[in-house]
């Protein structure tokens, strides 16, 4: 398997406070990997420093391609343009300035990319919609169209389905699965055990800014995650490493 996504020895303090101390990961092609943890472990700073938003103190970041594209639980869409003017978005940083400034510049081949990647996560038919409009699962859908728009290798997705009703977020962790399948490396910090029990391929609970549990959901027992959020007090038994680490 090909690791798309290397972290090692990951740190990061908040003024003098250790909130990673020392995060190894690796994403590989094909996976998707939850990642789970109580509030304020840590798992949106990994994200965050993974895809160049936060400097670490000190680790390495290695990616396969050229970036990782981010997906947040607040979705960033604009309100007033269309989905298919959101998803090409997606791509303003390979265009020239001048095809860049206005929807209506922007070249017919990226028009035709940014509806196949619609297409991709099952919106192809509200292309012309305004995303305003679209339902919170449906906008969601969209910034994961954008994000495969910029054609990254690697999708982290924090927190992509907290805002989400539990079918539209069954929905959209479904999609996140699909598209690992198809060949991407993914990564999503859930709160939700149980969507990441049903789709994920690789659990990764963080706990106090170490990764103590990392392995596919039938080797993750409900005891270590009663451990991760804090409901026992022992620190997690740790899971070894899915294969290919
Ligand atoms: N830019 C920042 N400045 C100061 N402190 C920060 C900053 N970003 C994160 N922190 C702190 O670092 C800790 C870890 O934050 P992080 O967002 O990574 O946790 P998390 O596991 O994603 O939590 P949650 O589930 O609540 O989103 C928290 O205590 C948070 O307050």
């Amino acid at each position: 398997m090909t690791s798309e996504l290397s972290i090692r020895g990951l740190r990061k303090s908040f003024a003098g406070r250790p909130v990673l101390s020392g995060v190894d990961l690796d994403v590989h092609a094909g996976e998707f990997v939850a990642v789970l943890g109580a509030n304020g472990s840590g798992k949106s700073t990994v994200l965050r420093c993974a895809v160049g938003l936060q400097t670490p103190d000190a680790g390495t970041i290695s990616l396969a391609g050229d970036r990782a594209a981010m997906v947040f639980q607040q979705i960033h869409l604009v309100r007033r343009r269309t989905a298919l003017d959101n998803v090409c978005a997606g791509a303003l940083g390979r265009l020239p300035l001048h095809r860049s400034l206005a929807p209506a510049l922007f070249p017919a081949a990226l028009r035709a990319e940014a509806m196949a990647c619609l297409d991709r996560v099952g919106l192809a038919g509200q292309a012309g919609d305004l995303a305003g409009k679209l339902s919170g699962g449906q906008q969601q859908r969209v910034a994961i169209a954008r994000a495969l728009c910029q054609r990254a290798k690697v999708i982290l997705a924090d927190e992509p389905v907290s805002a989400l009703d539990p079918s539209a977020a069954e929905q959209v962790v479904s999609l996140l699965a699909s598209l690992a399948g198809e060949g991407l490396a993914v990564a999503a910090v859930l709160h939700q055990p149980d969507l990441a029990r049903r789709h994920a391929g690789r659990i990764v609970g963080l706990h106090e800014g170490r990764i103590v549990l990392d392995g596919p959901p039938p080797a993750i027992r409900e005891s270590d995650l009663d451990v991760l959020y804090g409901h026992e007090s022992r620190t997690p038994h740790p899971v070894a490493q899915s294969s290919g680490a």
